[in-house]
């Protein structure tokens, strides 16, 4: 736990996956922190300053000192407070761990966007099979019930939009690209890894990210 004289907070905005990964983490540490809502479009003066570069959400606060970017944050988080380690402490492994979760943020949804987000037929198909290959990458690399062996790790969190975001999007867009027959592990994995108390609790609904992302899709088609 955050003792007395620590002060965390977590500049976050409903729906974001990349919010939702730290505040797992926080979660899974047993950390206090306080919850600062941002709106989409309309960014506080104190998120801009604390991350002047990218002007994003998540932004933690510990202590007045600001870390940006999700995967950087949950790194912080597992060297500052030790219990619960979310990241292995072998060198290979925690440099595996690194790797799959760049992997996630640059190829997956780079390719996801692509397939969601294009007009264009082709294009659209490269996305989607581009998709499929990351998919399969991971599916391969399932070794254990979560990609951090018995317990949740640093894959496992980075993954969440694979595990949660990836299927509502794709009954939003009709597509099926993540199901049980193509992926048998992967889709396991997403399974329990939803079904984890922590995680649970601290995913948004269904019926608030479904809409949201209908109305999201549907502006984007047309704006077309
Ligand atoms: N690479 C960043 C991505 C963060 C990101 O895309 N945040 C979005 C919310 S999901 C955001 O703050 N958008 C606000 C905006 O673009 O104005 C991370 O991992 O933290």
């Amino acid at each position: 736990m955050a003792s007395n004289k620590e002060e965390v907070k977590l500049f976050g905005m409903m729906l974001s996956p990349f919010v939702t990964r730290v505040e797992i983490g926080l979660k899974l540490k047993g950390v206090g922190y306080k919850y600062e809502l941002e709106k989409m479009g309309n960014l506080s003066e104190a998120l801009i300053n604390y991350n002047p570069v990218y002007k994003k959400v998540p932004v933690l606060v510990h202590n007045e000192k600001p870390v940006s970017e999700s995967l950087i944050i949950l790194e912080y988080i597992d060297e500052t407070w030790k219990q619960n380690p979310i990241l292995p402490s072998d060198p290979y492994k925690k440099a595996l761990a690194h790797f799959w979760s760049k992997f996630i943020d640059d190829k997956f949804l780079s390719a996801i966007k692509k397939a969601i987000f294009t007009i264009d037929e082709k294009e659209r198909e490269n996305g989607i099979e581009e998709t499929e290959v990351a998919l399969q990458f991971l599916e391969n690399e399932i070794k254990d019930k979560f990609f951090g062996g018995e317990d949740i790790g640093f894959v496992d969190i980075s993954a969440v939009l694979i595990a949660y975001w990836l299927p509502i999007v794709q009954e939003v867009v009709g597509l099926n690209l993540f199901t049980h027959e193509k992926f048998p592990k992967l889709y396991k994995w997403s399974q329990d890894f939803t079904n984890h108390p922590i995680v649970k609790e601290t995913l948004p609904s269904r019926e608030t990210l479904l809409p949201y992302f209908k109305a999201r899709y549907e502006t984007f088609l047309a704006s077309k």
